[in-house]
């Protein structure tokens, strides 16, 4: 029962699973005696494993490619415009969603556009890259507006950290940017990153922003 437990609970070492899920993989395991329930491993999952084994999970994976995170909506607010609110619980090291788009060099990023939705981050090698997100909706899920491009900033009162890593996604090696939960989260927070500016970042633009 224990080595059952401690299997499963490895295979979701990143991102707690919900009961279908678990019953998926105890299935695909084909075990027939002292399985424990899909209850039960959920009540013991905690986030397990270096953060890199996440980036060789099929179940990172599939979230990214289907953008189906659950535990999440999206509200609107006159002053702050839409935000990202947990409707679940989030343990530290969890991954709570991706920041989702078009990797471009960020040299490309800085002429695009300049309005926000863009993320800039170096990529293995060292190169500075960015991800333009300034689509709501990417063609590989059309029908869905990701949550990575709606989380908003807080320096003082964030509970993201984000980072980019490499991993298998759709057939190909990518870079993505994960959202790791920095705390613990609970139903009704906002999520918050810090997007890595200054108030006199942008030759001072951000000093005019009533909500930096
Ligand atoms: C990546 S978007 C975040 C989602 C945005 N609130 C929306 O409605 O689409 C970044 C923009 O959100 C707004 N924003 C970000 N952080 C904020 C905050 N802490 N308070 C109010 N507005 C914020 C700013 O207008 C910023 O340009």
């Amino acid at each position: 029962m224990k080595l059952h437990l401690e299997h499963v609970l490895s295979h979701f070492g990143r991102r707690r699973p919900n009961e279908s899920r678990v019953n998926a993989r105890i299935e695909s395991k084909g075990w027939k005696n002292n399985v424990p329930s899909a209850a039960r491993i959920i009540t013991k999952w905690k986030p397990s494993g270096p953060i890199e084994i996440a980036m060789d999970s099929e179940h990172i994976e599939q979230l990214i490619y289907s953008q189906r995170w659950q535990g999440l909506t999206v509200m609107s607010t006159l002053e702050q415009g839409k935000r990202v609110i947990a409707t679940r619980d989030f343990q530290p090291g969890e991954v709570v969603c991706d920041y989702h788009g078009r990797v471009v060099t960020a040299k490309e990023g800085r002429t695009i556009h300049k309005t926000t939705r863009l993320l800039f981050y170096k990529n293995c090698k060292g190169i500075s890259m960015c991800i333009d997100a300034h689509l709501p909706k990417r063609d590989c899920h059309l029908e869905k507006e990701t949550f990575g491009r709606l989380i908003n900033h807080s320096r003082n009162h964030l509970n993201l950290r984000h980072r980019a890593y490499r991993m298998n996604y759709n057939g190909e090696v990518k870079d993505v940017i994960l959202f790791i939960a920095s705390k613990s989260i609970s139903v009704n927070d906002e999520l918050l990153f810090d997007y890595s500016v200054q108030r006199k970042s942008f030759n001072g633009e951000c000093l005019k922003l009533c909500w930096f």
